[in-house]
């Protein structure tokens, strides 16, 4: 299947055009084309590997792309940079929280970069749980504690993308619904979300669109509706198992 995504028509949104990474000899995605508007849902799933960070990260001006562009609302990441960030909230999978900040500190410091009001800070705190924490530092948090603390810092200047690296990873249930609420507000609002995840329960709940990767290049693109169709009640779990760990499956190969 070629890696190309077309939700919508050629809107204002994220374009990426033609995208591909590349280091040395080995091919992390394949060139990707895809297209999104303003309330789309996104979910990358994929094994160890797949190529979802790569692509995340490329999004997030983290990567270079080896081919191909990106742009936001017609704002190319590489000619208009400041206007691309300033519309970007992102998530990463592996931040190291470094110093000795309580949840307010580090979302002020953040705020303050974004330039956003104190009344949003404890908002978003509030939001996510962490209001309540007090002279807590953040090294002493738990993993899903900190996760709740990076969406709050993503969601702070009500980005028009919002890029979530694995944001349910170490979320309990009551915390892995509300997630789902939280990205449904934002779409609601108007924000574009792409978000990776080895959950399928949560790429089921939270996304319009399924997205599953191999070796950087996509496996199946389709909506959960079409996918429940071609697939039954359990359309994901069915479809993902028929992809992964069939007879050429990824995971057949990793054993
Ligand atoms: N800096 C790098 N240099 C070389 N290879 C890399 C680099 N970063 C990632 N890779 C490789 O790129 C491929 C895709 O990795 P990536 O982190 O994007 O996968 P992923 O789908 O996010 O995996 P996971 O679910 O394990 O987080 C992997 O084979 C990985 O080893």
């Amino acid at each position: 299947m070629a890696n190309n995504v077309q939700l919508t028509e050629k809107q204002s949104g994220l374009e990426l055009d033609n995208i591909s990474k590349s280091i040395g000899q080995k091919q992390l995605v394949a060139p990707l084309t895809l297209s999104l508007s303003a309330g789309n849902i996104i979910a990358l799933c994929g094994g160890n590997g797949a190529g979802k960070s790569s692509i995340i990260r490329m999004i997030a001006g983290l990567s270079e792309p080896s081919t191909g562009t990106i742009a936001l609302h017609g704002k190319s990441i590489k000619e208009e940079p400041e206007s691309y960030y300033a519309a970007l909230g992102y998530m990463p999978d592996d931040y190291q929280f470094t110093g000795s900040f309580t949840a307010f500190e580090s979302l002020k410091f953040w705020g303050e970069l974004k330039q956003q009001p104190m009344s949003r800070v404890r908002e978003l705190l509030e939001l996510v749980g962490l209001s309540e924490t007090g002279r807590k530092k953040v090294h002493q948090f738990s993993k899903g504690m900190r996760q709740r603390l990076l969406l709050a810092q993503a969601l702070l200047s009500n980005p028009s993308l919002l890029l979530l690296d694995e944001p349910t990873n170490g979320l309990d249930p009551y915390w892995m619904k509300r997630f789902v609420s939280i990205i449904h507000e934002a779409a609601n609002q108007g924000a574009i979300v792409l978000f990776s995840t080895h959950q399928l329960q949560v790429a089921e709940a939270a996304a319009d669109h399924i997205v599953f990767l191999d070796q950087g290049e996509i496996k199946l693109s389709a909506s959960y509706a079409d996918i429940e169709q071609q697939y039954g009640e359990q359309g994901l779990q069915t479809a993902y198992e028929a992809i992964f760990w069939g007879e050429e499956g990824p995971m057949r190969r990793v054993r």
